[in-house]
């Protein structure tokens, strides 16, 4: 019956904070719980009283353990053994939750379980023999702390005070377990076997065993060691290796233009089937690279001749420093600055003739089938080319009026054919572009027949002036036009756009090469023209040449 008695207040004090216990004495209404729990509270006073020497953990030691043997005496002699449980109470209720690690606070608990059996032995010498156990018992780890409140019955108060006290007595709660240890011997299996019958015996009655009891303050414990530990994950697991961090890959730029690049010889060798699929498939793009870079190996092959590429350097054609246009002469700070020549040297009738691109540019017609072409009343100049090469920002560039055409950097803006006319001398027709444009295939293919029909069959067409993206030169659809107005006999003139893109070399490289490829060619008109709508480059020249189209005379 007294060991079933013990077990509860085991519990109570185990899941008990300090308060609980001086409850649980109260319970017992016994003089000495009373008077252990008034010792044990002037522990704790003391222990406040002794903040400021809690480092000095060596020397309490030393006289705590100068008592052992005494106290041991004196608990076997006869101390009631409630008392010796409430020493334990002292000691249990804040190391176990406070200072000691999870693993003490089991060895104290089970030692209180194994202590209050062993007290109970009515006999002189069986007391004696338990307590040799329990040096054996703490000695294998276990019911070490019962065994110290036993030493220090005397001093009990201190065993409290080192329980309660803050890092310090952590401290000095080690070197109590060193004593006990010093103290032990090996009678393990002996409390093994008590604690096994104990468990047997509260599992039996239905009653949470002791061992069960304190198992939330270990997880409670774990857990605040765990949020400790948190972030340093390696802890869990501290034998795998760490993740090594990803490697930056190291990019090599490459010159498309270099054939000499030895990448592909340094490719793996082919191990097997799938691998070299593999390597025939990266090595078709590579191929298509190759007969890309021949193309522009050879443009660069081109000498451009110095005529053209004196007249790409006096109209500051190709991409030009802000600063090189500035001490030219021109104003940055207007639009197309280029356009805006600082000193004129142009005779009257070149003048004249420009003076028909400042007459205001009216809308006057838009057709998507040849049907809705207005009548040819004046003489026409049409802008050709593939989509979004610059057709209709060009014609704003000409009459310098922004806006009135529109534009956009999506291809496919314009789908009909825009007519203008400047007064009554000249009206410019914009043509919808061809080739790539976000519209459907029998959409742009409509555009092309139409753009077609136009150049082949449009009465009073003086020119067509094809735009060619300087940077990417003439397109098979460019050709295909050029056969058209050939067999035709549509006169036409090669327009480069988008100049300020490219080196003013390769302008001068483009004009050759288009110049070139149509040299044979009749009904093409000489020379290739030059322009940047953006920088007005070569605008003031083009207006010359197309000028002299426009009517002076009335009809
Ligand atoms: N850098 C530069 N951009 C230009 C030049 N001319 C036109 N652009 C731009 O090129 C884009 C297309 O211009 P558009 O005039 O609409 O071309 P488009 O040929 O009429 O196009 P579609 O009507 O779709 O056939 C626009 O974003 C223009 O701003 C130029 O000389 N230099
Ligand atoms: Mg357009």
């Amino acid at each position: 019956m007294t060991r079933v008695k013990s077990a509860p207040g085991g519990q109570r004090n185990w899941s008990s904070s300090g308060s609980a216990s001086g409850r649980k004495n109260k319970e017992r209404g016994d003089g000495r719980g009373k008077g252990t729990r008034a010792a044990s509270w002037g522990n704790i006073k003391e222990r406040e009283g002794h903040k400021g020497r809690q480092g000095n953990a060596g020397s309490t030691r030393r006289s705590s353990e100068g008592v052992p043997r005494a106290g041991v005496k004196r608990s076997a002699s006869g101390l009631d053994r409630r008392k010796r449980k409430i020493d334990d109470d002292s000691w249990d209720d804040d190391g176990g939750g406070k200072n000691l690690s999870s693993s003490k606070t089991k060895f104290t608990r089970k030692t209180a379980s194994t202590m209050n059996r062993r007290k109970v032995a009515p006999v002189k010498g069986d007391r004696l023999k338990s307590e040799s156990l329990y040096k054996d018992d703490s000695h294998a780890g276990r019911g070490s702390r019962s065994k110290v409140s036993d030493i220090s019955r005397g001093l009990k108060g201190r065993s409290a005070l080192s329980k309660n006290s803050g890092a310090s007595n952590g401290k000095k709660f080690d070197a109590s377990t060193e004593f006990r240890h010093t103290k032990m011997g090996g009678a393990k299996d002996v409390a093994l076997d008590e604690e096994a019958a104990d468990r047997k015996k509260s599992d039996e009655s239905g009653h949470i065993t002791e061992e069960e009891k304190p198992r939330p303050r270990l997880t409670r414990v774990l857990d605040r060691s765990g949020k400790k530990i948190k972030p340093a994950k390696k802890d869990v697991v501290p034998d795998a290796e760490e993740p090594a961090p990803p490697k930056k890959r190291k990019r090599m730029k490459l010159d498309p233009y270099d054939t000499s690049n030895k990448r592909i010889e340094e490719s793996p060798p082919i191990q097997n089937v799938s691998n070299a699929e593999k390597v025939l498939v990266k090595s078709a793009p590579e191929e298509t690279e190759e007969t890309e870079m021949s193309i522009n190996a050879k443009f660069r092959a081109i000498q451009p001749i110095p005529s053209i590429l004196s007249y790409v350097e006096d109209n500051l054609l190709g991409r030009r420093r802000l600063n090189e246009i500035k001490n030219a002469g021109y104003n940055v700070k207007i639009s197309a600055p280029l356009d805006n020549v600082p000193f004129s040297t142009r005779t009257e009738r070149e003048r004249i003739e420009e003076s028909v691109f400042r007459n205001k540019l009216e809308f006057y017609a838009a057709a998507k089938m040849s049907s809705s072409f207005p009548p040819p009343t004046l003489p026409e100049i049409a802008f050709a080319g593939v989509s979004n090469v610059g057709k209709s920002s060009l014609l704003n560039a000409l009459t310098r009026q922004w806006g009135i055409v529109r534009t956009s950097d999506k291809p496919g803006l314009t789908q009909s054919i825009n007519f203008f006319r400047l007064a009554s001398k000249l009206s410019l027709v914009d043509l919808p572009g061809y080739g790539f444009a976000y519209a459907k295939e029998e959409v742009k293919e409509s555009w092309q027949e139409l753009v077609k029909e136009y150049v082949s069959t449009r009465v009073g067409l003086e020119r067509v002036c094809l735009l060619v993206h300087t940077k990417r030169g003439m397109k098979p659809l460019d050709y295909e036009l050029v056969d058209l107005m050939e067999r035709h006999k549509t006169p036409y003139q090669i327009v480069l756009t988008k100049t300020d893109l490219v080196f003013p070399i390769d302008v001068a490289r483009r004009a050759v090469e288009i110049q070139e490829s149509l040299k044979k060619n009749k009904s093409v008109v000489n020379p290739v023209m030059m322009v940047s709508s953006k920088t007005g480059a070569g605008i003031r020249n083009l207006r010359g040449v197309l000028g002299k189209l426009a009517r002076f005379i009335k009809p």
